[in-house]
Order: C-alpha cells, then sequence, then structure tokens
C-alpha cells in the first residue's frame, strides 16, 4: 500500500468518523458475516491447500471463531459503545464526567500462518466494532487463505473502510512506516519485537497476540485419563500448529508409564493407528518448518530422547506423526524453542514446586495447563504462577469463550483480543469533564491567607 492510497483511507475513516455509528458498524458486521457464510466452500478449500487442515476442524477453528465474535459483538455493541457516566470524586464535585469510547482511527491488523482465517478477521471484527477503518496483511505463508480473504472482503466492505493488502515481510515492513492509530499484531515474539519497535516510531498503540512455550503440568491428584484426551487433543489439533497448544507436559514419575499409555490411547482414538490415513490430522504448512521439525526430533533422538510414539515423517506430503517424547534434557532445541508442530516432550518430575520454580524462571507462557483434582493444589499453583491464561482441567478452549480476554504477557504478548476486550483495543475511552458548579475558582491565584488555609483543609478532605 502505498503512502498515498494509506492516506485516502485515512481521510476516509476521519470524515467517517462521526457517520459510522452503531447501525453502520451493525451492518458492516452483519455484511461479513454474510460473506463468510457464503464463502464457506471456499474458505474450507483455501485451508486444506495451506495447511491440510480438515473441514471439520475448518470449521470449528476458522469460521465458528469468527462467527461467535460477530455474533457476540452484534448482541453487546450497543452496550459497549454507550457513553458511560463517571461518578464525580470528592475533589471533583459539582462537575460532570462521562467516558465516551472513541474509534482510534486506521488501524493495521498483521495475521499468522498458522489459523490464517480466523487471526486475520477475527481482530477486524473488534477494528470495525469499535468503529474503525482497517488495513489486514494476511499471512503470506498461507496464500490460498490469504487470497481468499482479498476477495470476501471486497464482497462484503468498501474499499475505503477496509483494505486487505497481500504480502510478506517486504510488504509488512512498509506497512508498519505509515502512521497507523493502532497495530494488531499476531505472530512470534521476535517479530512483535520488530513490530513494537515500528510503532515507537509513529507512536502507534499496539495489541501483541504471541507465542511461545505453553506447559502443561500434571499434578498429584490429575485424573489421567482426562489429561490425556485433553492433551492429545490440544497438541495435535491442526498438527501442533496452534499458539495455545501444549508444548511439553510435566507428569508425576511415578505417573509416567500410566499417562503414556492412556495418551498413546487417545491417538489411536482420534487419529487412528496410521495418522497418515486420518481425516482428521492436518499437515505441515510448508517444507521449511517441516524441516525444522525434522531437525529437532533428529536432534532430540540423537541426545538420548526415547519416542513414546509417533516418529514417522514425510517430507513430500509434510507430513509429521503425533510423535511423543521422553527423557528430552534442557539443551535440546525442542526444550528451548516454542515446538509449534506434532511434537510433545513429557517430563517426569519428582518435586512439584520445582517444576514451578522452572515456569516461573522462563517466560512467561501464554497458556499454562494444569490437570488437577485438588481444589487445593489448583488454588496453589494459580497463585504461584503467572501466564496469559490458566486451563484447568481443560485445554484450548479458553479461546472460545468471548466473556475472557484473550491475550498474553511478557514474552507471550501485550493487551488482549474477544469480545468487550477486542472493542476496547481499537478504542479510546475519551473522558469529557464539564464543569457545571465546581468550587475550583477559589482556589486561584493570587493565593492570599485565606487560599492557603483553604487549600489545607482540601489536603485534609482529599489527600
Ligand atoms: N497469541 C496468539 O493469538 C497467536 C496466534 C497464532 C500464532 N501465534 C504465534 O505466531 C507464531 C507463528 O506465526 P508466524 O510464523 O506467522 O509468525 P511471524 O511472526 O513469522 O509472522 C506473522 C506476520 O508477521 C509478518 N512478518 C514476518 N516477519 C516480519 C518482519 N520481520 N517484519 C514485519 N512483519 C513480519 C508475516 O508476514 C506475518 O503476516 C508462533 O510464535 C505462534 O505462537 C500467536
Amino acid at each position: 500500500m502505498s503512502g498515498a492510497a494509506f492516506t485516502r483511507l485515512a481521510a476516509g475513516n476521519a470524515t467517517r468518523r462521526t457517520g459510522f455509528g452503531y447501525a453502520e458498524r451493525r451492518a458492516a458486521l452483519i455484511a461479513l458475516a454474510t460473506a463468510i457464510r457464503a464463502h464457506e466452500a471456499e474458505i474450507m478449500a483455501a485451508l486444506a491447500t495451506d495447511l491440510g487442515k480438515p473441514e471439520t476442524e475448518t470449521r470449528l477453528t476458522e469460521i465458528v471463531p469468527v462467527l461467535a465474535e460477530i455474533r457476540h459483538t452484534l448482541a453487546h455493541l450497543r452496550r459497549w459503545m454507550k457513553v458511560r457516566r463517571a461518578l464525580p470524586t470528592l475533589a471533583m464535585l459539582g462537575t460532570r464526567a462521562r467516558l465516551r469510547p472513541e474509534p482510534k482511527g486506521t488501524v493495521l491488523v498483521i495475521a499468522p500462518w498458522n489459523y490464517p482465517f480466523s487471526l486475520a478477521l477475527g481482530p477486524l471484527v473488534s477494528a470495525l466494532a469499535a468503529g474503525n477503518g482497517a488495513v489486514v496483511k494476511p499471512s503470506e505463508l498461507a496464500p490460498a487463505t490469504s487470497a481468499l480473504i482479498v476477495r470476501l472482503v471486497a464482497a462484503a466492505l468498501p474499499e475505503d473502510l477496509v483494505a486487505v493488502i497481500e504480502g510478506g515481510v517486504e510488504t509488512s515492513t512498509e506497512l508498519l512506516a505509515l502512521p497507523f492509530d493502532h497495530i494488531f499484531f499476531t505472530g512470534s515474539p521476535a517479530v512483535g519485537r520488530v513490530v513494537m519497535a515500528a510503532a515507537a516510531k509513529t507512536l502507534a498503540s499496539v495489541t501483541l497476540e504471541l507465542g511461545g512455550k505453553s506447559p502443561v503440568i500434571v499434578g498429584p491428584g490429575a485424573d489421567l485419563k482426562r489429561a490425556a484426551r485433553m492433551v492429545a487433543w490440544g497438541k495435535f489439533a491442526n498438527a501442533g500448529q496452534t499458539c495455545i497448544a501444549p508444548d511439553h507436559v510435566f507428569v508425576p514419575r511415578a505417573q509416567e508409564a500410566e499417562f503414556l499409555t492412556a495418551l498413546r490411547a487417545e491417538i489411536a482414538r482420534m487419529y487412528g493407528t496410521d495418522p497418515r490415513a486420518s481425516n482428521s490430522f492436518a499437515r505441515i504448512v510448508n517444507t521449511r518448518h517441516f524441516a525444522r521439525l525434522k531437525a529437532m526430533l533428529d536432534e532430540a533422538r540423537a541426545g538420548g530422547a526415547e519416542l513414546a510414539a509417533g516418529g514417522e515423517a514425510d517430507a513430500a506430503a509434510r507430513y509429521l506423526a503425533p510423535t511423543v517424547l521422553t527423557r528430552t534434557d534442557p539443551t535440546m532445541a525442542v526444550s528451548r524453542e516454542e515446538i509449534f508442530g506434532p511434537v510433545l516432550p513429557v517430563i517426569a518430575y519428582d518435586d512439584l514446586d520445582a517444576v514451578l520454580g522452572q515456569i516461573e524462571a522462563g517466560e512467561k507462557p501464554l497458556a499454562l495447563y494444569l490437570f488437577e483434582r485438588d481444589r487445593a493444589v489448583i488454588e496453589h499453583i494459580s497463585a504461584a504462577t503467572t501466564s496469559g491464561a490458566l486451563g484447568v482441567n481443560i485445554t484450548l478452549a479458553h479461546y472460545l469463550h468471548l466473556n475472557l480476554p484473550f491475550g498474553g504477557i511478557g514474552n507471550s504478548g501485550l493487551g488482549a483480543a474477544h469480545g468487550i476486550w477486542g472493542f476496547r483495543a481499537f478504542s479510546h475511552e475519551k473522558p469529557v469533564l464539564e464543569d457545571r458548579f465546581s468550587s475550583l475558582g477559589l482556589l486561584m491565584p493570587p493565593y492570599t491567607g485565606a487560599k492557603a488555609r483553604l487549600a489545607k483543609l482540601v489536603q485534609r478532605l482529599v489527600g
């Protein structure tokens, strides 16, 4: 997008500011939902091309989240947009205060390739709900979905409201140099730093939805079968290419064998004895990521890690079986880097507090999962750890709960998405303060003795 094109979009949004009210925002969201429903078959086909994503998984993880975000937003938008009153504090008696949510202006949404449809359009829903114009930059690594998003958005929304700009790092870099009013980035922590540095130049606000390693703790009182089922589902959905996928599992040493048996049973239940033949298991996005994962696996095995399940790999088909490793060590890439694929290290532990200490010493995870029945242990771990979110006896599903903010902390992100938090990310809540009969005039210079005494009284009352 050229600077001139951006200026036109920004100018359009500035003139739209007062005209893009509840009815227009609602109409834009309904048009987007209608286009998504009309393009359903094309969405399925694009995701199958880019990620070998099974149709049901595409429906559940790409289409449903965006339609649900739209439905939730339509149900609550009038209330979110309301100008709210703020009660006067003692010092401000005699004034009237309100909070007016305003669109930030023209915003940029940069999306990753792993859920290339929902992570491009989900944030767009919040941007439109908050009254912004937007540029959406889908991921170049999911080209079929990227091209589809261009067609779908063009069919639904005016081009001076939303522009979809395709391209890779160069395009992204050019866009980041433009003076957007907010940047909503979903991707890796490394590129998140690039985005924040670029935003510093224009002082754009940012939401960073990043990644990292999300651990699972199987507690001493876990229901092992349930833990295995949830972990297998969370890890192997989209072949492990999920920002909140369980990265690795800590399991009490005495329960390791039983947990591994349960995990193998769940993998077989979900994907059969030959997951390659399953129509429920996705593929690795491209040969580069396949090679990265294969190298990680080979390095771990050469270093003494053992295969507890899977391990089969077919480069031509970008197929990597649901794989479980034991006996990994901290020097291996699987232990140091976000795995982002269907490889699951299971780590036996003797001391739960040492595990908590290890998690707290590392980068703050996007998600932490705990399997446990003992309420005291659940409360202890909730208090002892920091993460974007904590899932107890569940994986992934907090993403779908629109009355919860979704986001990371520290290395896993900044700010939050979904529901009202998405709306707020793209809004400026402007305080409007009106004087009615305040007594501020009594405190203005010249500072006579009476005013000095009054100031002391004010300090006693409100200070
Ligand atoms: N928190 C979340 O909601 C969430 C969701 C999905 C993925 N993720 C994370 O995203 C990562 C995987 O996605 P990815 O590989 O697409 O991420 P990425 O950071 O490589 O790319 C994301 C986007 O940034 C652009 N980009 C890449 N390099 C850039 C650069 N140097 N300058 C400017 N723009 C650049 C890409 O074109 C793409 O659109 C993982 O770390 C995963 O955990 C996070």
